[in-house]
């Protein structure tokens, strides 16, 4: 048996990270090897500190603990995109989320909806570390369209991205021997950063099949950036969206945080990305209106791809 494939890790922390410093150039190689060979990696991030993190989660837990009743107030316009479970399919798994996050309008609206009653630290807390996540992602988007030398590009698909944050809990299942908590996947937006706490348990699947536990390290902050189905789109395939899964969380109560960025608009593989060996894989698509049809057509989740049965350019 080979040893554990490890997966990338890549230093977000450094100070003089801008545009067309030496760092600048290094990290977008970086980003574009770890993408390409694992659709994710692990982000080294000390702009969000212990101190944020920590708070970050204190709030999390305690919105879990709110009564049912408000939890469903939490809807959004567009599917995926309000409180989730715990449903037959996901028993284990419940969810709610701040759409726009990078708005504090949206996060004043959250609080209002979820605590009348006034919650003290939400909206400063939400607001930071939301900011902080939707920077980082800006920022890895940037170096992945530079390392391809169409950096220009990033305004035009950056600029009709979202970002949600969704909060997740995950409970301890009555008979010791279930140890799945979120069956195997690929996100169908179009990044996802997740924060884990202190209990790991996201696991990701290699090239090989091999998958990788993502660990926790109490003393540093670290996330996963993880490519989903629209930048798979974007890249031609370059980047494949990364398959991920939540297991082996032990006997405690697992939460986690999640930035998904999802387009809403529409966009073209860059001429640049297609050529002799890149043929074009895929027609120009429109993000939300695949995730509309993936969430009302059982046959379309069924399809060993959904995204190609969607957006695929027919042979
Ligand atoms: O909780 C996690 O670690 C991952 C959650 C996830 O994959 C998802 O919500 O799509
Ligand atoms: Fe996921």
């Amino acid at each position: 048996m080979g040893s554990v494939p490890k997966l990338p890790t890549i230093n977000f922390s450094i100070e003089d990270l801008k545009p067309g410093s030496a760092s600048w150039l290094s990290t977008a190689k970086q980003v574009r090897f770890a993408l390409e060979e694992y659709g994710c990696f692990v982000a080294l991030y000390e702009q969000i500190s212990e101190e944020l993190l920590n708070n970050m989660f204190g709030q999390a837990k305690d919105l879990f603990e709110i009564p049912k009743e408000n939890k469903v107030k939490n809807v959004g316009e567009e599917p995926y995109r309000g409180h989730m479970g715990p449903n037959p399919g996901l028993p284990l798994y419940e969810s709610l989320c701040i759409d726009n996050v990078t708005s504090p309008q949206e996060t004043q609206k959250f609080k209002n909806l979820m605590w009348p009653e006034g919650k003290s630290n939400f909206c400063e807390t939400t607001d930071s570390f939301g900011q902080l996540l939707a920077d980082l992602e800006r920022t890895v988007e940037q170096l992945l369209f530079e390392s391809y030398g169409i950096g220009k590009q990033y305004e035009s698909v950056g600029s009709s991205n979202g970002h949600l944050l969704r909060f997740i809990k995950y409970t301890v299942p009555e008979d010791n021997d279930t140890t799945l908590r979120f069956p195997s996947h690929t996100d169908i937006n179009f990044t996802t950063i997740v924060v884990q706490h202190d209990i790991a348990g996201l696991e990701v699947k290699t090239k090989e099949g091999d998958w990788i536990n993502v660990e926790c390290k109490p003393s540093q902050v670290q996330l996963v950036f993880m490519a989903g189905d629209g930048l798979q789109v974007w890249s031609n395939d370059r980047v494949k969206a990364c398959h991920h899964r939540v297991k082996h969380c032990g006997n405690k109560t697992r939460y986690s945080i999640g930035l998904f960025t999802f387009n809403n608009g529409v966009f073209q593989v860059p001429d640049e990305l297609v050529d002799e060996s890149h043929p074009l894989l895929y027609n120009a698509f429109d993000s939300r209106a695949f995730i509309r049809k993936y969430a009302t057509t059982p046959e379309l989740k069924k399809e060993a791809s959904p995204i190609k049965a969607f957006a695929g350019v027919k042979a």
